[in-house]
């Protein structure tokens, strides 16, 4: 099996727990509440400039030039994603968005960042994919029954968007001549990393329906 198939196989399960999420559910059918889609975003924004680092750090530490070029420009599209979030929302979703960063966010951005910097180049690559792959799914899902509130529409529009799949297609490639090169250590060493940020996209999603705070 190709690597990109193994790795999707893990998440299965995962996979089908976000598309059954009550927040993904309430995009589509126009049902999910303001503070959460607020909450969702505020995050996202502060999420996405760490994102970008992670990236940026894939880029720089690719052996190859095409996946130096294919990361350096998707941390710039990371960037420019968090400036459109923040244009393309932050006006419609009323007073200025928060800057604290809470504990899933807080969670996911680090496991990113600490593979990026200290794991193998494959393993940075397990972490930062399902970011990618999760997203592009989810929105080509969504995109069939887009949604009857605008604002959900959009954002499920730029997800979903084939800009984005293709994107989203060059970094699988690289992913499998990835695959093809990395001994089975390092392939379970990717499976593991790849798993463990798919488990906090779920959670991503479940602490902006929870409305999830620092405790104290
Ligand atoms: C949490 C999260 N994962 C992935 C993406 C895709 O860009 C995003 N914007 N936010
Ligand atoms: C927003 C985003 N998410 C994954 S990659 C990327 C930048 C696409 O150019």
């Amino acid at each position: 099996m190709s690597l990109t198939d193994d790795l999707w196989s893990d998440i299965e399960s995962i996979y089908a727990e976000i598309l059954q999420h009550p927040f993904v559910r309430g995009l589509t059918d126009g049902t999910l509440p303001r503070p959460a889609f607020r909450h969702f975003v505020e995050q996202d924004s502060l999420y996405l400039r760490d994102y970008a680092r992670a990236l940026a750090l894939c880029g720089a530490r690719a052996p190859q030039a095409a996946a130096l070029q294919a990361f350096v420009e998707d941390a710039v599209g990371a960037l420019a994603a968090e400036q459109e979030m923040l244009a393309g929302f932050g006006a419609e979703l009323g007073e200025e968005l928060g800057q604290l960063v809470l504990p899933t966010t807080r969670a996911y951005t680090s496991h990113l960042l600490a593979v990026a910097h200290g794991g193998s180049y494959a393993e940075a690559v397990g972490a930062v994919l399902p970011c990618y792959w999760i997203y592009a799914r989810v929105g080509a899902h969504l995109l069939e029954k887009s949604s009857p509130d605008r604002l959900y529409a959009r954002w499920i529009a730029a997800y979903g968007d084939e800009a984005f799949q293709s994107v989203v297609r060059r970094v699988l490639e690289l992913t499998d001549a990835l695959g093809a090169e990395v001994s089975p250590a390092e392939r379970a060493r990717m499976r593991e990393r790849f798993v463990t940020s798919s488990r906090y996209e779920w959670m991503f999603w479940d602490a902006a329906w929870q409305g999830e705070r620092w405790p104290v």
